[in-house]
């Protein structure tokens, strides 16, 4: 089977617009696509800002940035996808969202097409069930900032054939990342070993043993981590944060050591959902931070 040319990624919000500017930096002409229109010229707006800023500290050429500007294409219309290789979606992690999208795409792309889902902790096997063939579906799944992160888990759902994560790690890799191969397990890997660190940090905020402020410190200083539990839910979306406690949660069951903490979604009630929001544990607007 042929190999990945052209790459369209569902979704224009924090992922999808660093997944489009991996492909278009790597040579991948790619079609960003969305729902929302100002949302779109904002992620390309974000992504053609984020290349000059490259340019200016030297990290690469400024013909290199003009090549990578021109290989993005937006799009509110689903049918400019007809001849892409790749379909990464990285819409909002809710399962109606995910299916209604992959259920047009079944029937707009070729049958050679790969389709993968940047969820962080929805089952690959059950979104794979929405398109005629589940062998030539897999999570693909990136970190957050994604031009940054060098990390990609492949997750392999149990309809999944081998051909698709092949071709997957061959393209991970030419987009200079470092693919791991997982099973279809709740939260995968990454994610299920972070769910504690967010939480265990909610719960000691809550009993007033430390600040938000002296937790995240102690994490970076003591603990060697780059970023403190609440500054990362800041940078991930606390909205998105929670829906993946959630399903992890139930996904195992139950099982208590996963429990979601409520004060997560008072956060997602008050409409702080951290730096997309200009605040959440933080305050983004007026603040260096
Ligand atoms: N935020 C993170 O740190 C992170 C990390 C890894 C994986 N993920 C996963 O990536 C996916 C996207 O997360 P995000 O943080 O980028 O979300 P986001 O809320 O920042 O962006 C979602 C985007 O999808 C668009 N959208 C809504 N409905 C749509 C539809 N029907 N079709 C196309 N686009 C639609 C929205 O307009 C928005 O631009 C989720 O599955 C999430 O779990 C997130």
């Amino acid at each position: 089977m042929e190999g990945v040319n052209k790459v369209a990624v569902i979704g224009s919000g924090t992922m999808g617009a660093g997944i489009a500017q991996v492909a278009i930096q790597n040579g991948y002409s790619s079609i960003l696509y969305d729902i929302d229109q100002q949302q779109l010229a904002k992620a390309k707006a974000q992504v053609f800002k984020r290349l000059e800023r490259l340019v200016e500290k030297g990290r690469i050429l400024d013909e290199e940035s003009i090549q990578a500007k021109e290989k993005l294409m937006v799009t509110t219309d689903l049918k400019s996808l007809e001849k892409v290789d790749l379909v990464i979606e990285a819409a909002p992690e809710k399962l109606d969202i995910k299916k209604s999208i992959f259920h047009q795409l079944n029937d707009i792309c070729s049958p050679e097409t790969l389709f993968a889902t940047n969820t962080s902790s929805l089952s690959i096997t059950e979104i794979a069930g929405y398109i005629q063939d589940p062998s030539r579906l897999a999570g693909f799944h990136f970190f957050n900032p994604a031009p940054l992160m060098p990390l990609v888990e492949i997750v392999q759902g149990i309809s999944t054939n081998q051909d698709t994560i092949n071709r997957l790690k061959d393209f991970a890799e030419k987009i200079h990342k470092y693919p791991v191969v997982c099973q279809d397990t709740p939260g995968f890997i990454v994610n299920r070993v972070a769910r504690p660190f967010y939480n265990e940090a909610l719960r000691i905020m809550n009993d007033q043993v430390a600040s938000v402020e002296q937790i995240d410190r102690i994490m970076k200083k003591a603990g060697g981590f780059k970023m403190g539990p609440f500054e990362l839910q800041d940078l991930i979306g606390i909205d998105i944060n929670l829906a993946t406690t959630r399903t992890v949660y139930s996904s195992f069951y139950g099982e208590n050591r996963f429990r979601p903490h409520y004060y997560q979604e008072r956060m997602v009630q008050a409409g702080r959902l951290g730096r997309k929001t200009e605040g959440g544990f933080y305050d983004y607007a007026s603040a260096e931070h």
